[in-house]
């Protein structure tokens, strides 16, 4: 069914629009703009059906488009899937007045921009996240990459799309447990920016986790909405895009040590409840906020705890965290709900001794 979708305006240099709504598609030629010719369309595997129902829409209405397809998950995220994407641009003859479409996941919305501002130093990107964890953050926002054998997105840029289309229709076929990894983002949109998010999970998690609900749609957009509004300030995260990476210096480092098997949302849950101890310890967090990290996750079927045997490799990959400066390792913290601010460079015994609060016996 289409209805009218919400648009949200992302403010910055090129201010776009995120549209969230169903049946969305008919929106994609507008976004692209009036000058694009040939679009690649960047899709995973798992996607073969939605990405050539997307080009088959672009050349329907008289576009030139098409298909790249990369591997599922992760694995996109290569330095070797962004120079196969460069192959496909090179031999289509693509120039600066064409266009890239990313339709999928967070992986794949991440890689499609990441190509887009490397090709010919920058063309437009359309986003189409297709998973609740993309459509509500890493679709938005302009922060691209890909990971390096030595960490997470190493290598990227900020390349802001000049669209995004949150078609909540996509989330029909999505395994119950990438909603549930997409909901680790929302909830730290509620604890940085926005308590009504934590107070909606609390009070109906079956609604919350319902992809047909309102509850639900209300979370997408209040979600989008803090993530919109951080961006349009500080696109190249000079400080307060900083609070979106709240539970990333943690969440990165489980990723990369379990070589990108856990899903990223499933990573910054546990990254949440470590960080939320962090700042308990530090005497910042009431005991009252930190154990409200722990009981809204696990109300989702979130995981809470990581294995306790992996300290240096985990202490090892956060020192590689982009908010790290020289040899200072520098957290996201909350003072309470809704009241971001940092912690740098805390007593490596009281990193270690928050390890061991969320460490699985
Ligand atoms: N750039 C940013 O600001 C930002 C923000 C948050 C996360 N990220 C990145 O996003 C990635 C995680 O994204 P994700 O959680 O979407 O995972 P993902 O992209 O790995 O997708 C998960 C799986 O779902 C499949 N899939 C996608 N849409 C589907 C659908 N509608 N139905 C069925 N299957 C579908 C994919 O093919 C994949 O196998 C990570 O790499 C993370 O670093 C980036
Ligand atoms: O948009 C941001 O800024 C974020 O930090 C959002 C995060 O959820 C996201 O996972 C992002 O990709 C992390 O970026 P990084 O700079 O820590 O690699
Ligand atoms: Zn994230």
């Amino acid at each position: 069914m289409t209805t009218e979708p919400v648009r949200i305006t992302v403010e910055g240099e090129t201010a776009y629009d995120v549209l969230i709504g169903r049946g969305l598609l008919g929106e994609l030629r507008g976004l692209l703009g009036p000058k694009v010719a040939k679009v690649l369309v960047v899709h995973p595997r798992a996607l073969r059906s939605t990405g050539e129902a997307v080009r088959d829409d672009l050349v329907a209405q008289g576009l030139e488009a098409i298909l790249a397809e990369v591997p599922d998950g992760e694995e996109a995220k290569s330095a070797e899937v962004a120079a196969f994407c460069w192959t496909v641009l090179g031999q289509s003859d693509f120039t600066r007045s064409d266009a890239v479409v990313g339709v999928g996941g967070g992986a794949v919305t991440d890689l499609a921009g990441f190509v887009a501002a490397t090709w010919l130093r920058g063309v437009r990107v359309v986003q189409v996240p297709t998973t609740l964890l993309a459509m509500v953050d890493a679709a938005v926002g302009g922060k691209t990459g890909i990971n390096t054998a030595e960490g997470k997105n190493l290598v990227g840029s900020f390349h802001p799309p000049a669209g995004v289309l949150c078609d909540l229709d996509a989330l029909d076929t999505l395994p119950p447990h990438d909603l549930r990894a997409g909901l680790a983002e929302v909830v730290k949109c509620g604890f940085i920016a926005d308590e009504r998010i934590l107070e909606l999970v609390e009070a109906d998690v079956e609604a919350a986790t319902d992809p047909h609900s309102p509850v639900l749609a209300e979370l997408v957009e209040r979600a989008v909405r803090v993530k919109a509004r951080v961006v349009g300030e500080d696109l190249k995260e000079s400080d307060l895009r900083e609070i979106l990476n709240y539970g990333h210096t943690f969440a990165h480092a489980v990723e990369l040590v379990e070589r990108y098997q856990w899903r990223h949302g499933a990573a910054v849950s546990v990254g949440l409840v470590y960080v939320a101890e962090l700042a308990r310890m530090a005497g910042r967090l009431s005991d009252a906020d930190a154990d409200r990290h722990r009981t809204v996750l696990q109300s989702l079927g979130l995981p809470t705890t990581y294995r306790g045997d992996r300290w240096p490799q985990l202490l090892d990959a956060m020192k590689r965290d982009k908010k790290s400066r020289g040899a200072l390792l520098r957290f996201v913290v909350l003072d309470a709900v809704g009241k971001p601010s940092r912690l740098e460079g805390p007593d490596p015994a009281m990193l270690q001794a928050a390890y061991a609060e969320i460490s699985a016996s």
